[in-house]
């Protein structure tokens, strides 16, 4: 039988007039309305809400209302005076409730005590519960992009956000980008990172990405690992960092946390959630390019974002547009895909269960992972599986993407990969072969609908570690390949400004988490659970409905 939890206060308040029993725990604030008239009464229940301490926003206490006094005539000035302190008789509490689709608001409670004395000990409770809790940040250094999405992320910053983190007593330093890149710089060079604990992005995957490249190089430097070595083991960054979506997709908001909501994003930052996340590592030919998190996209995606940042005024808007256009333009692309297959983990890209809150397969697969590395004291991505075990497909392909996360966004609920995993250390390689205008379409329907978007002949899905891509007129064929591929290296240069004249262009670029790289070739490694977000996953509806809803007893 479950103990009941040991009570560190118990007392008669009133909320809304109503008198309720209010009990505290080291876990559970809970108040339950008692019952007038008859002590038990089996068709008017008692009404009890729950709240877990780790979901308290804040506590303070309250002047008292003048309408409980009855008067505004200043006699309760005159009370206030003469009582001093003891006049503050209610406190409130400020705390996470749960809404539709994930979103996260934040609710307050009044409790009104008979004496001021009582009302400062509960205050204290609370404050002292609440300041026991480590993970929780008290100061951030924050980034806002003035220009991701609807360039709406200063007003979304000071409206919803700020004033949130004021009521929490989170302070925070914050910093308007001037150009691109500029967050990136600023962490790597600049930043006092020992004076905060966490770093937050306002933006779109643009911004994420910057503020990646910027830590995790600040952390490889400053622990004197080379950040761009192919074959390094990655430190992992300590620093958490929190993402208020003001962007164009925002996919790393929604893929881990289920909601693409300002107020959502801050309320996980405040309660000090944290959501380990792999990282992949781009090179060519051993030089570093970039740092990936959710998707690496060549053919389809790459082009939809090149095309893309040609109508960036058109703010979101401009990806639907260029998706359309280069859906009917439907350029293919040669080359071979390389990759090492993910073996002795858990999990497979067709799996029905999905990667959510406290997900069992990147706890086991993370933990397997760094043993794994300790053992050989190699660098886990690049290092113990034998070539033997590189797989390779060659051929024309109409998108090559690697989705390190299920890349659910609201364009795409369940997202490219939707079993996924945010931190199993591993990718999901989705190549879609040539195929007719019509089957392709039918893949990228199924990315927002429920149907399988890999239950089709000319796709295939393969979990991997690593991977690489070789375009065709890079590889070392016969001579005659190499006349062919020039004429269309030329003609590709200049068909990607003249579409119509119907020549294919050669290369693609890469779409690494909404910012292009023009190299084709590349080489990827998976950096098992090298950063750390604060969220905690998309959360099962099962996890908090008994604590969501007023439950009746
Ligand atoms: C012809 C109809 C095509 C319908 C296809 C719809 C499928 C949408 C899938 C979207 C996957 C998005 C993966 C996320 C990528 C983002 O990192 C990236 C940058 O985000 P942000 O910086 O916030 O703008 N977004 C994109 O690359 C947009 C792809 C949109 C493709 C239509
Ligand atoms: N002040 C700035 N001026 C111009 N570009 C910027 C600025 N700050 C960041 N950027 C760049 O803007 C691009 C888009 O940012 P992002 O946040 O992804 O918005 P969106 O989701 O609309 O694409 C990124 O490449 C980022 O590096
Ligand atoms: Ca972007």
């Amino acid at each position: 039988m479950e103990r009941p939890a040991r009570l560190l206060l118990l007392s008669e308040l009133r909320v809304r007039n109503a008198a309720c029993d209010v009990s505290m725990s080291r876990s559970l604030l809970t108040w339950k309305r008692r019952l007038s008239g008859p002590v038990y009464h089996p068709f008017r229940p008692s009404v009890s809400h729950s709240v877990l301490v780790s979901e308290i926003i804040s506590v303070r206490e309250e002047e008292e209302e003048n309408s409980s006094k009855g008067t505004d005539d200043g006699s309760w000035k005159k009370i206030k005076e003469r009582e001093g302190k003891d006049c503050r008789r209610a406190f409130t509490v400020l705390y996470v409730e749960r809404c539709q689709q994930h979103r996260w608001r934040c609710a307050e409670v009044t409790f009104t005590c008979p004496e001021g004395a009582l009302c400062q000990r509960w205050v204290g409770i609370i404050g002292e519960q609440l300041a026991a809790i480590a993970s929780r940040p008290k100061r951030l250094l924050v980034y806002i992009n003035p220009f991701s999405g609807k360039r709406q992320g200063e007003r979304i910053y000071e409206q919803k956000v700020a004033p949130l983190f004021a009521r929490a007593g989170v302070s925070t330093h914050v910093v308007v980008t001037e150009r691109a890149n500029y967050a990136r710089d600023h962490l790597r060079t600049e930043a006092e990172l020992q004076k905060i604990d966490g770093v937050v992005c306002v933006g779109g995957d643009g911004m994420f990405s910057e503020v990646i490249h910027g830590l995790i190089w600040r952390t490889q430097v400053d622990g004197g690992v080379d950040p761009t070595g192919p074959d390094e083991a990655l430190l992992p960054c300590s620093l958490r960092i929190g993402v208020i979506p003001a962007g164009s997709t925002d996919c790393i908001c929604f893929a881990t946390v289920g909601a693409n909501d300002p107020v959502t994003s801050a309320l996980h930052i405040i309660v000090g959630d944290s959501q380990p996340m792999d990282v992949c590592s781009v090179h060519d030919n051993n030089t570093f390019l970039r740092y990936s998190v959710s998707l690496l996209g060549y053919g389809f995606y790459g082009d939809v974002l090149s095309d893309s940042e040609r109508k960036r005024w058109m703010g979101p808007a401009r990806y639907d547009l260029s998706g359309v256009k280069m859906f009917l333009t439907h350029h293919y692309y040669e080359g071979t895909v390389s990759y090492l297959p993910a073996r002795g983990i858990m999990g497979t890209p067709r799996d029905a269960a999905k990667c959510r809150s406290g997900c069992v397969v990147c706890q086991q697969n993370g933990k397997l992972l760094s043993e794994k590395a300790e053992r050989y004291e190699v660098d886990e991505a690049s290092g113990s599986e034998s070539d033997s075990e590189w797989r390779t497909i060659r051929g024309k392909f109409l998108a090559i993407n690697a989705a390190s996360m299920s890349c659910a966004c609201p364009r795409s609920p369940k997202g490219l990969s939707p079993a996924a995993h945010l931190a199993d250390g591993t990718t999901d390689l989705i190549v879609v072969r040539k195929c007719s205008r019509v089957d392709f379409l039918r893949h990228l329907l199924r990315h927002t609908s429920k149907d399988d978007q890999f239950d089709l002949t000319f796709v295939e899905v393969h979990r991997v570690r690593r991977f690489r891509f070789t375009p065709r007129h890079c590889q070392s064929d016969s001579d005659l390949d190499l006349r062919e591929n020039g004429r269309r290296q030329i003609f590709g240069q200049i068909c990607r400004d003249h579409p119509a004249c119907g020549c294919v262009p050669a290369y693609s670029s890469w779409n690494c988490d909404g910012e292009i790289l023009t190299h084709a070739a590349i080489d990827v490694r998976v950096h098992c659970q090298l950063i750390k977000l604060f969220a905690r996953g998309i959360e099962e509806p099962t996890v908090f409905e008994d604590l969501a809803n007023p439950c009746a007893i």
